[in-house]
């Protein structure tokens, strides 16, 4: 006999978890089904373990570039790669205590097991049948690699937080977040750190001023960019060294090669075939505004959705608004994938929103389009003999000058963007910025006081 739920989430990561226990708030009795670790890519393998890292990360930057000037006498006797990444762990380990304290209140029944539909309404795990009236498909993906010769002697981004050694020389292969993200931490932290990527910088799809910050920033502190450079082969060498060919002729000889070349959806094996629910050409769920799959019951949220934004908070969001729709009469509510925050934990971190300046004028007409930007030294580097620049910007359009983008690299970035989302979400102008009081001395404060 299969047991029978109100709903069923299949994968316990951000957005199986949000909507598993709103759901469950909501009266329903849920099963969430974990192949793994709860609290899935962004727990174990994804935003935590790289947010604690990046704190290291600072505070190696803290010490070898602006202590001096602070008047700090430092000098480190070693830095021990294990106490970080015990220290992480067992953070980790709290967070899950934690997700199961939830579990308990909200009375979610966890069950760990590869889940596989058998038809639209039953999940099969460990040879038992789990039936619902509706079923969540949050699955997540996993990371890609490359197919060429040798590509198996690197590691992905799963294999960087399982190092338990730090790598003397590394390469980072890719030109998006967590290439950027590992290739900082990593070189912050002392090794010898090579970034690749295939054309003339990373993160090509953000604001020229954004990308052109972060290049100077390579430039000055690392780690070293090597800039149109596609990955041709990899060779194991006696020593366990790697070497990485390039099509450009190139080569370089490190000890840890790291894959960060984009995440592929995790729907290949999870009995699909056995339901209506249709995928994209690159195995991605579609589903419409509402979650809803093309098997009617049969919802999808998160990474593995098809034209998704791949980050947690939407995931969750999306997870809890689809549990409202079905568990609490919120007959209309709906994910709004449109402006959507977000950081990039580089050094310094990068913090957008909204439109680019190019995007911008594509959309509104150069006519349309003012921009407004700042440029200073962070204050927090200002009395040290290492500089680090900020970079700020606003993309205005139409005749009321609302704030279609906003964009900023330099300290503190990362936090300072949330606040603003919420102002432009409201559809902020220009003039409703300025009308706010600065606070001083803050980097914040340029948002508000741009000419
Ligand atoms: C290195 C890295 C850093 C990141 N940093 C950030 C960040 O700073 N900020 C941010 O917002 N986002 C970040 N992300 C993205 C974020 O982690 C994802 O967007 C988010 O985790 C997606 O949530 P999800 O619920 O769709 O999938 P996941 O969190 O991937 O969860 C899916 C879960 O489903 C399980 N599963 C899969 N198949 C089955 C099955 N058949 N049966 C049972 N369980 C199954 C998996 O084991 C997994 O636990 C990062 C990602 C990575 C890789
Ligand atoms: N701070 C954050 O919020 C954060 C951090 C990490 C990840 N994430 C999320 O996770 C997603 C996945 O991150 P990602 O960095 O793996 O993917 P990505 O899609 O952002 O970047 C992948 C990059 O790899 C390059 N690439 C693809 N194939 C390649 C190849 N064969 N050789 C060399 N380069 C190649 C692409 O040009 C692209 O720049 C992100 O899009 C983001 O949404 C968010």
């Amino acid at each position: 006999m299969a047991q029978h739920f109100d709903y069923i989430c299949l994968g316990a990561g951000s957005g199986g978890i949000a909507s598993a226990n709103r759901a469950a708030m909501r009266g329903a009795k849920v099963l969430l089904i974990e192949a793994k670790h709860v609290g899935g890519t962004c727990v174990n393998v994804g935003c935590v373990p790289k947010k604690v890292m990046w704190y290291g990360a600072h505070i190696a930057e803290a010490m070898n570039l602006y202590a001096k000037d602070y008047g700090f006498d430092v000098s480190v006797n070693k830095f021990d790669w294990n106490t970080l990444v015990n220290s992480r762990e067992a953070y980790i380990g709290r967070i899950h205590e934690a997700y199961g304290r939830g579990f308990t209140n909200n009375k979610v029944t966890l069950l760990n097991g590869y889940g596989r539909f058998v038809n639209g309404n039953t999940i099969e795990v460990n040879g038992e049948h789990y039936t619902a009236d509706h079923i969540l498909i949050a699955t997540g993906g996993a990371p890609t690699i490359p197919n060429i010769p040798g590509a198996e002697y690197g590691i992905d981004s799963d294999g960087f937080f399982a190092l338990r050694e730090q790598p003397k020389r590394v390469a980072v292969v890719g030109a998006g977040y967590i290439a950027v993200e590992v290739a900082g931490v990593l070189h912050a932290l002392g090794s010898e750190t090579h970034l690749f990527v295939r054309k003339h910088a990373p993160l090509r799809n953000f604001d020229p001023m954004l990308i052109d910050a972060l290049v100077d920033a390579m430039k000055t502190e690392g780690p070293t960019l090597h800039t149109n450079s596609v990955p041709q082969s990899v060779v194991k060498n006696a020593d366990d060294s790697l070497t990485l060919n390039l099509e450009n002729g190139e080569s370089v000889t490190v000890d840890c090669l790291i894959w960060a070349i984009g995440r592929s959806p995790a729907t290949g094996n999870i009995g699909l075939e056995n339901t209506e629910v249709q995928l994209d050409s690159k195995g991605y769920v579609i589903t419409d505004a509402q979650q809803n799959t093309t098997h009617k019951g049969i919802y999808c949220v998160g990474d593995i959705m098809a034209g998704g934004v791949e980050l947690t908070p939407v995931a969750v969001k999306a997870g809890r608004l689809l549990s409202e729709r079905l568990f609490n009469a919120m007959s209309d509510a709906k994910m709004d994938y449109s402006q959507i925050p977000t950081v990039v934990f580089s050094h310094p971190p990068i913090g957008t929103m909204g439109l680019t300046e190019p995007e911008a004028r594509a959309q509104y007409g150069d006519g349309n389009v003012k921009v407004y930007t700042s440029s200073f030294t962070s204050m927090y580097t200002a009395v040290t003999s290492h500089r680090q620049a900020c970079k700020m910007k606003l993309v205005c359009a139409g005749k009321e000058d609302k704030v279609v983008g906003i964009h900023g690299i330099g300290f503190g970035m990362d936090e300072i963007l949330q606040g603003f989302g919420v102002a432009m979400k409201m559809g902020a102008t220009k003039a409703d910025f300025d009308a706010v009081v600065a606070i001083h001395p803050t980097g914040a404060e340029e948002f508000v006081t741009m000419r």
